[in-house]
């Protein structure tokens, strides 16, 4: 089913039955409350223990989340943007704060994962139109469903310029826009945009000794503001959302080393029943490849490809 008219079902089965019998409904069924709550406490002990190598997102996703669930009048929508290395958690920490905020997660009836390349891989400019209609209504009703809605959208930089144009106006400060109030929702933005700069700080620490715990945000801002965006697929982004001063958080994602592969092969394992044997860990996270070439600091693909190498050992 074409995830944007699923989410209009939904959300008017949902608007439904939350009139129909509020009380009843919520007992039995996940339910949109316009007081929805966040454990901080909760929150920073997932993060703390399923996040690896990550202290600069940790910090910035906590206190940004906290501060907005528990503000009763928000002037906009949060909005989180996401950068960095292919397999450095971008999609699992969206996953954690869906779960932080929701039950269901990713699953939930109010959690809406929006990816370009898949849900609208072709786009001409007979179809823009359609699509931008699509997207803007797809929005609007999930909203009106529940004012505390979460919208992913994966890949953010492929995303096609009329497309961002479209989502425009939900990320502003207006108290409503066509009775609906979006100021309470959260739009997560996923892209690899600034991951190479990203990385030359976090290589620049490493080559002079320093721990990478002591990079801050500060050292970080040059990389996500200027040259991130200059490249010729993230420009009209670039111009579009961030002139405008519509993302609240820009946060870097560093690349992983291989101490952190090793974690994430550790949780693999005792996920699948297997208790952790080092010997494997080892010898998974040595397959893995590491750049530059000559100090091998950082793995290529993060965390993202150890799992399926782990089958091998566990193919019987
Ligand atoms: N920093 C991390 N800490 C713990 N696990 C991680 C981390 N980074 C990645 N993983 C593991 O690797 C998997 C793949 O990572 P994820 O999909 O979040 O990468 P991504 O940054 O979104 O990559 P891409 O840019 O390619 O979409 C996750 O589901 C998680 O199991």
């Amino acid at each position: 089913v074409e995830p944007i008219s699923l989410g209009l079902a939904l959300a008017g089965g949902v608007l439904t039955g939350y009139i129909s019998y509020p009380r009843l409904y919520c007992l039995f069924a996940e339910c949109c409350s316009p007081k929805r709550s966040l454990s901080r406490e909760a929150l920073q002990k997932d993060l703390d223990s399923k996040l690896f190598g990550q202290h600069l997102a940790k910090k910035v996703i906590l206190n940004a989340l906290s501060g907005f669930i528990s503000n009763p009048k928000p002037k906009k929508p949060l909005t989180l943007s996401l950068h960095g290395w292919t397999g450095t958690g971008k999609n699992f920490v969206s996953k954690i704060i869906a779960e932080n905020i929701y039950e269901g997660g990713l699953n939930s009836d109010y959690v809406h994962l929006f990816v370009a390349t898949l849900h609208f891989p072709h786009i001409s400019n007979i179809t823009l139109y359609k699509a931008r209609d699509q997207l803007q209504s797809w929005i609007r009703g999930n909203v009106s469903a529940c004012a505390r809605s979460i919208f992913i959208f994966d890949e953010m930089d492929k995303m096609h310029a009329g497309l961002i144009d479209a989502i425009k106006p939900y990320l502003d400060y207006y108290d409503n826009l066509d009775g609906v109030s979006y100021q309470k929702a959260i739009f997560i933005f996923l892209s690899n945009a600034g991951a190479e700069r990203i990385t030359d700080v976090a290589l620049d620490f490493w080559r002079s000794g320093k721990q990478r715990e002591e990079i801050k945000l500060k050292d970080m801002e040059h990389a996500l503001s200027v040259s991130a965006f200059n490249n010729k697929n993230s420009g009209f982004w670039h111009s579009s959302l961030i002139d405008r001063n519509l993302i609240d958080y820009f946060v870097p994602f560093l690349p992983l080393e291989y101490k952190h592969l090793k974690m994430c092969i550790r949780v693999e394992m005792q996920s699948r029943g297997y208790e952790v044997d080092e010997d494997i860990v080892s010898r998974v996270a040595e397959e893995m490849t590491f750049f530059p070439k000559e100090e091998r600091v950082f793995s290529d693909k993060g965390c993202k490809t150890v799992f399926t190498k782990l089958d091998y050992y566990y193919d019987d």
